[in-house]
């Protein structure tokens, strides 16, 4: 099986203000070319996981492997470089450098991986621009654009670097039903039209029944998947 992402046997602990088994034995793992969404209640662990399965966390234990290559245990240099490379992210707020036109904010993440030149980077840039239909934003102040264009945005700079997998904590959490239409129409395309995979957590029932598979958390736990 072609997996761009796999779990096995992850535990995580908050030790602080007491002992509490936040994440419990959790395998599973993400085909490449497949959509999947996360849900669960508030507080079942969902975030949590998805901060250990995109390498921002390293507090754990059991085997995280992307693109077959583990990934637990490296340091914090190489997993930085490792995300940048494999992981794109985008999260419910979009964290735009609001001084910072369009296009300069979608440029950042290959400016630091730094693997391409300048001109490179912007036509690449512009495609990702393009091919979200907001090509025409560009050069406009990041701060001057709509809630929806500024998601667009958003994922636009998570695909900069030509991710194998997107990932989303609630990506859709702060737009209307019209623009999660949209933002969710995006990610069907890029899976069917660039086989992306994608894991995305959501409290959107709707959002989530069209994705390919739910996985479920109930607990710090997967109930169902
Ligand atoms: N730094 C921390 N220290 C201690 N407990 C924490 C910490 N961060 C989160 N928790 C607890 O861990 C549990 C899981 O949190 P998490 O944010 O992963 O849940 P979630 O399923 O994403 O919730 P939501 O849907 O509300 O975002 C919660 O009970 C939360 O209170």
């Amino acid at each position: 099986m072609d997996l761009v992402l796999e779990a096995k046997h992850i535990n995580k602990h908050f030790r602080k203000p007491k002992d509490f088994h936040v994440l419990k034995d959790i395998t599973f793992g993400v085909k490449k070319g497949e959509f999947a969404s996360i849900m669960g209640k508030s507080g079942s662990g969902k975030s949590t996981l998805l901060y250990i399965l995109s390498t921002m966390d390293t507090d754990y234990t059991g085997e995280l492997y992307l693109n077959n290559t583990l990934v637990t245990g490296k340091s914090h240099r190489e997993l930085s470089r490792i995300r940048n490379m494999n992981i794109g992210f985008v999260f419910q707020f979009h964290y735009l450098l609001s001084e910072f036109s369009v296009i300069e904010n979608v440029m950042l993440p290959a400016k630091k991986l730094a693997e391409k030149t300048h001109a490179e980077i912007e036509r690449n840039a512009h495609k990702k621009l393009e091919m979200l239909h907001i090509g025409h934003l560009a050069h406009q102040k990041a701060s001057r654009i709509s809630g929806g264009e500024k998601q667009r945005v958003a994922i636009a700079r998570a695909l900069i670097n030509d991710p194998t997998i997107l990932m989303g904590d609630e990506p859709t959490g702060n737009l209307d039903s019209h623009n999660s239409e949209n933002v969710f129409n995006i990610f069907k395309d890029l899976k069917e039209e660039q086989g992306l995979s994608l894991l995305v957590v959501t409290h959107d029932e709707d959002f989530a029944k069209r994705t390919d598979r739910i996985i479920e958390m109930e607990d710090g736990m997967i109930i169902r998947s």
